[in-house]
């Protein structure tokens, strides 16, 4: 097969070199599958590009250099530049070439504006009037003003129903009072609330003639617009550092019976008249769309978190040279040895499947986004349980992902050269917010409840868990059939998870029929529920993945992206096959065959490896990473990067006089006594 990679480049290290001239398909032809289509993948190059030839985009120093001070500054000097120039420097398009931008040029840890586009333009897009949006939303696109959204507080983020700021409607004055009665009522971890804002949209208790009616989203300003000082009644911080993710400046905020004009409470879907009469939205979740919007984006988010820290280890692997497979051959590449392969290239499979599923998702997510408008909700229930399982499932499995990639990278994984470890603080954050994964799961298995009790009573379900009411094999037929047929595979899948929400269902009900109050039978299944959502939604995983393949018309794509698909279900099936051994769908005979097909596998992908993580195209100051240089170059560059440590400043650091000398003179004063 001949150079497909037209990426060879003069002066790489041959190591790496070698790894590119073996590919077997065009990596900018697989970015159009990532990115779902040439013409995105085309643009991030050129807007990588143009950023590339503008010196004060560049980072100062590397960012891990950087103190907390120093990175919220970095962050807003950038997006201050980059605010101006957006149009003419690199004429940026649509949300995912501004996601882009973003991370080329400021990184994942953050800037003063990330909240502003991931929620709070969305909840006004959402749920502002035409009249809101005219004095909010045009604004904040513009960025004439800044805003969060200031929904968690220090006592409650998961139960929302349970949030103690209230929101009190005083018809008198035709105004909510809000107000944090308690210290766990103050708003806690809202991103940007804490010194970058000047508005928020607070969602708050709102309470009218003592009724509690549940969350609801307020507008309200925070800061003086010139000055930026708090307005009165307002009491707003930084909460402090944090794992990861410390450009942003995450807030507390603490509202001390503020008075808001009526018209402030975000009122497309639902009313507070003048004399306080309440009427009721069309869904009474739809408030929550910010959430959801956030979610449904998430998936994309992990698969690139995921990927990075893929192109970092698997880049080094084909450097770094250790031991020997042959004792009478030079010491291999690391990526040589079958324990490295076994532990990346599950992970770059997952990383395209997340990517695939993501495209589905976000497709569900802007046909529901249309709907809603319009006030038709009947897709609402779909996408808050596909989206609750794949941000639990799909952010569990990044992290374990991320941590295998610095793993795979020995000691020097450890060193923030690798910049894996910041990737795996940022990526790791998304297994809490947006909805911690177990409350999210146990969201996604109130639904595959409804849908199982549906079947039980012999009605036919369709859609997501259609599968449930289809006609299912007694023993899997996984080594019966030709070689990739994936149906076999997937129809494994869906046993797996028919069998585990029956199962978790049968639980249920049994303690509900013998008396147990709902909820607590709920919370006794609770782990067999989200084992149940797990496996669904893994089953959604695998069928996106083999639908995108099936759909792909490129042959060298497809064959690589078959490679992947082969790897990812013969992994992920002995990942959960106990569930099948247990029933006897599978047999001791059919592991043998999976387990074979995943060494083959692996087999199958190493050539490969290096182009299957070129092809997300992440340039180096992207990548942030020594160890994961296009080039190879690491081991120069690591002593480079050392340089760059402030305690490399002088020979003799004042400590030493300080401290160690008089610990060492008292010692040695000592062993002559
Ligand atoms: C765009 C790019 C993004 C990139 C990444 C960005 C990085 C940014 C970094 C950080 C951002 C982080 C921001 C945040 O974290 S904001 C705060 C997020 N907080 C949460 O997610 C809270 C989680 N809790 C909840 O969502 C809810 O409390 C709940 C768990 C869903 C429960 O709600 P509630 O008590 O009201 O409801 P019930 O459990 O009683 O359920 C009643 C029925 O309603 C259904 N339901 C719930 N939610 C929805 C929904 N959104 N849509 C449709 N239906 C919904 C639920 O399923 C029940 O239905 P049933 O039929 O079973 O009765
Ligand atoms: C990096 C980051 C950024 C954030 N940004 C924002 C933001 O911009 N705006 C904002 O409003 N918030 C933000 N948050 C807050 C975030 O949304 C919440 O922390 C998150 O929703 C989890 O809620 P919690 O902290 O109350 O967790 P808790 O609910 O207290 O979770 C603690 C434990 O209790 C368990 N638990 C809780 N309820 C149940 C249940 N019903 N059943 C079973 N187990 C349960 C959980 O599984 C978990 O193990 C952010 C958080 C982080 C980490």
């Amino acid at each position: 097969m001949g150079n497909l990679n037209k990426e060879i480049r003069d002066g790489d290290h041959p190591d790496i070199t070698e790894e590119r001239l073996k590919s077997t398909f065009d990596t900018h032809k697989m970015a159009a599958q990532i990115y779902n289509s040439q013409r995105a993948a085309d643009r991030r190059n050129e807007i990588t590009s143009a950023v590339l030839k503008i010196p004060e985009l560049q980072d100062i120093k590397p960012l891990p250099f950087l103190s907390r001070e120093e990175k919220v500054e970095e962050a807003a000097r950038k997006i201050g530049i980059l605010s101006e120039h957006l149009y003419d420097l690199v004429n940026v398009n649509d949300g995912a070439e501004l996601y882009h931008l973003n991370n080329v040029v400021i990184g994942g840890e953050g800037n003063p504006l990330a909240l502003h586009g991931v929620m709070f333009i969305p909840v006004l897009q959402a749920q502002a009037t035409d009249e809101q949006k005219k004095k909010w939303l045009y604004r904040a696109m513009k960025r004439e003003i800044i805003g969060t959204y200031a929904q968690t507080e220090m006592g409650h983020g998961s139960n929302l129903r349970k949030l103690e700021t209230t929101a009190t409607y005083d018809k008198a004055t035709e105004e909510f009072v809000l107000n944090s009665p308690t210290t766990t009522s103050m708003k806690w971890w809202p991103g940007n609330l804490g010194k970058s804002t000047n508005y928020a949209v607070v969602v708050a208790t709102l309470i009218i003639n003592e009724k509690d009616y549940g969350p609801h989203s307020f507008m309200v300003q925070l800061r003086d617009e010139n000055t930026h000082k708090p307005l009165p009644n307002i009491e707003v911080g930084d909460i402090g550092p944090k794992m990861a993710y410390n450009a942003t400046d995450n807030g507390f905020l603490k509202l001390n019976h503020l008075r808001i004009p009526r018209t402030n409470m975000l009122m497309k879907h639902v009313k507070v008249e003048k004399d306080g009469t309440y009427i009721k939205p069309p869904h009474a979740k739809m408030s929550y769309s910010a959430m959801v919007h956030v979610r449904a984006h998430m998936n994309n988010t992990m698969a690139y978190f995921l990927a990075s820290s893929l192109t970092i280890a698997v880049r080094y692997s084909s450097i770094r040279r250790q031991g020997h497979i042959n004792p009478k051959e030079p010491e291999v590449k690391v990526l040589e040895y079958q324990t490295q392969q076994h532990r990346l290239f599950p992970h770059i499979a997952r990383a395209y499947a997340f990517s695939f599923a993501g495209a589905e998702t976000v497709r569900l997510y802007e046909k529901v986004k249309k709907d809603m408008e319009s006030g038709e909700t009947e897709l609402m229930a779909d996408l808050h349980a596909l989206t609750s399982g794949l941000k639990s499932v799909v952010t569990y499995l990044t992290m374990q992902g991320i941590e295998q990639a610095r793993q795979s990278c020995g000691g020097h994984g450890y060193s923030m050269a690798s910049y894996i470890s910041e990737i795996y603080g940022i990526a790791i954050g998304g297994c809490t917010y947006e909805g911690e994964n177990m409350v999210m799961l146990l969201q996604l298995a109130r639904y595959l409840m409804k849908a199982a009790k549906a079947v039980k009573e012999g009605k036919k379900v369709e859609g997501l868990v259609g599968y449930l009411s289809a006609p299912d094999n007694r023993h899997s037929l996984i080594d019966r059939t030709p070689e990739k047929s994936y149906d076999t595979y997937l129809k494994t899948f869906e046993h797996i998870a028919r069998q585990q929400i029956f199962r978790a269902f049968d639980k249920l009900e049994k303690m509900l029929t013998s008396g147990l109050p709902h909820s607590e039978a709920w919370n006794k299944c609770s782990v067999e529920l989200t084992r149940a959502s797990r496996l669904h939604t893994r089953l959604f995983i695998a069928q996106a993945f083999a639908r995108r393949v099936h759909d792909v018309v490129d042959f060298h794509i497809k064959e690589a992206l078959d490679d992947l698909l082969h790897l990812h279900l013969n992994y992920e099936l002995l990942d959960v096959a106990s569930y099948a051994l247990e029933d006897g769908h599978l047999c001791g005979e059919q592991m043998n065959f999976i387990r074979s097909e995943l060494y083959r596998s692996l087999g199958k992908i190493r050539p490969n490896a290096v182009s299957y993580v070129d092809a997300w195209e992440l340039s180096d100051m992207e990548l942030r990473s020594v160890l994961g240089r296009r080039d190879g170059h690491v081991y120069e560059n690591l002593y480079k990067w050392a340089q760059n440590s402030s305690l490399n400043r002088t020979d003799v650091l004042p400590v030493f006089e300080k401290y160690l000398k008089p610990l060492m003179m008292s010692a040695r004063k000592n062993s002559k006594l």
